[in-house]
């Protein structure tokens, strides 16, 4: 007697996704209920047309965030002069291809221009500084980002406050009033509080809870916790830690998302470091599988040729799933195998032909894919309803369809 399982029924019924066929990285974490799988860029890189062509594959990305162009520097470098065009660019790639846009970040100890640094501030006038800028840059962006990272690392690695210009000068009431003007600016936008080592148990992770209970104190709107996750090989924090952390965030009444993943390597890789960076990554993607409030996963650019690694942490690197070559390692089968799918090819990038144009309001198309999952449309599906030439959008049930 051939006993099948409940996976294998349900896909026969055609009731569950076949994520052997053509499954990515987002259509994966689609089908088991997460709104998105995703990655940052930055606009330097959106010159390089192969690195374009993977970013707009909208079956391993569907939500993108700005590396920079968004931050404080990039977008009021004199104050209340407001830059948005680099920002726009990502903004309208990302909406071209039907992809979230999670939009970072509003105040942070870094990347502060100089008048914002060196200035001579009082209470009043920061907060007015602060309020300014919050209201300026939301209202630009209104409507268009799934969640804004309103405040950035405000904690020390003791769960203490981070001395800052906006911690020195307004104390923690920065952190509400942040909030609260980003929720007056954009009511519907998701307001997270992101930070690094808060996704394992300990003072850090501690006090960013506080930091929830203390938004909550002032009845200010919070939606989410960042866990940033830039983590090494070998050292990353076991699925289960990671796992009841996030529990503990969303307890309070909060969703999670995993918002920077990157694991990185003392260089040069070895296989052995490429085998245990991906069950590392595995193992955090897995926590936030296992995590019903925790929404959706983004790494922190997707290949290491433009990762921020290599010049941020000396003789590291090699952090994404993807090498600077842009073929897959094997973290991204780990990643895929930990959203449920299963991984038909480690070598090669997905065949998915797209525009480069980053301002182009026209959809793109995927080609060179016979069957593909939520590729072209079905419940909650945004993207463009478009097939390859000699494919037809097929429904297979509400929620998934294929060009078939
Ligand atoms: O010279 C600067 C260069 O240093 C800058 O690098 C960026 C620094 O920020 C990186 O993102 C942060 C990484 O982790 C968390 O701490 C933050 O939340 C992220 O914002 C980013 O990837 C780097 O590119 O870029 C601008 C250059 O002018």
């Amino acid at each position: 007697m051939v006993h099948l399982s409940a996976r294998s029924l349900l896909l026969a019924a055609g009731i569950l996704p076949n994520l052997a066929y053509g499954a990515g990285l987002d259509t994966a974490a689609a089908a088991i209920g997460k709104l998105y799988f995703g990655t940052a860029t930055d606009n330097p890189e959106l010159t390089d047309t192969a690195y374009v062509s993977q970013l707009n594959n909208t079956a391993d990305f569907g939500q993108i965030t700005p590396g920079n162009s968004q931050k404080w520097d990039a977008t009021e470098p004199s104050q209340n002069t407001f830059t948005f065009a680099n920002g726009d660019t990502i903004a309208k790639l990302a909406e071209a291809n039907g992809q979230k846009l999670r939009c970072h970040n509003l105040v942070w100890h870094n990347q502060l221009p100089s008048w914002v640094t060196s200035g001579t501030w009082t209470n009043a006038t920061l907060v007015a500084a602060l309020k300014n800028h919050i209201t300026n840059v939301v209202t630009h962006y209104k409507g268009q980002c799934y969640a804004w990272d309103v405040v950035n690392e405000a904690l020390n690695e003791d769960g203490t406050y981070r001395t800052s210009i906006w911690y020195e000068t307004i104390g923690e009431a920065y952190i509400p009033i942040a909030f609260a003007t980003a929720a007056a600016a954009d009511p519907n936008v998701k307001l997270y509080y992101n930070d690094y080592n808060i996704e394992y148990s300990g003072s850090k992770a501690t006090g960013a809870a506080n930091i929830v209970k203390l938004i909550q104190s002032y009845g200010v709107k919070v939606d989410g916790v960042g866990l940033q996750s830039h983590f090494i090989v070998g050292s990353t924090p076991s699925q289960s830690n990671q796992a009841s952390t996030m529990a503990s965030y969303t307890a309070l009444g909060v969703e999670v998302a995993i918002t920077e993943l990157d694991i990185r390597m003392t260089l040069p890789s070895t296989d052995a470091l490429l085998a245990q960076q991906s069950t590392d990554y595995s193992s955090t993607v897995g926590a936030c599988v296992e995590t019903k409030g925790c929404v959706g996963i983004t790494i922190w650019d997707w290949t290491d040729k433009y990762s921020w690694v290599p010049s941020t942490f000396s003789g590291q690197g090699a952090a994404c799933p993807w090498d600077a070559n842009f073929v897959k390692k094997p973290a991204y089968t780990g990643i895929l195998t930990a959203l449920g799918g299963t991984a038909t090819a480690t070598s090669t990038t997905t065949a998915t032909t797209v525009s480069t144009s980053t301002t182009s309001s026209s959809t793109s198309t995927s080609t060179g894919v016979a069957a593909h999952w939520g590729q072209c449309g079905g419940l909650g599906w945004t993207g463009p309803t478009v097939c390859a030439s000699g494919y037809t959008c097929t429904y297979s049930n509400d929620w998934y369809s294929q060009c078939l």
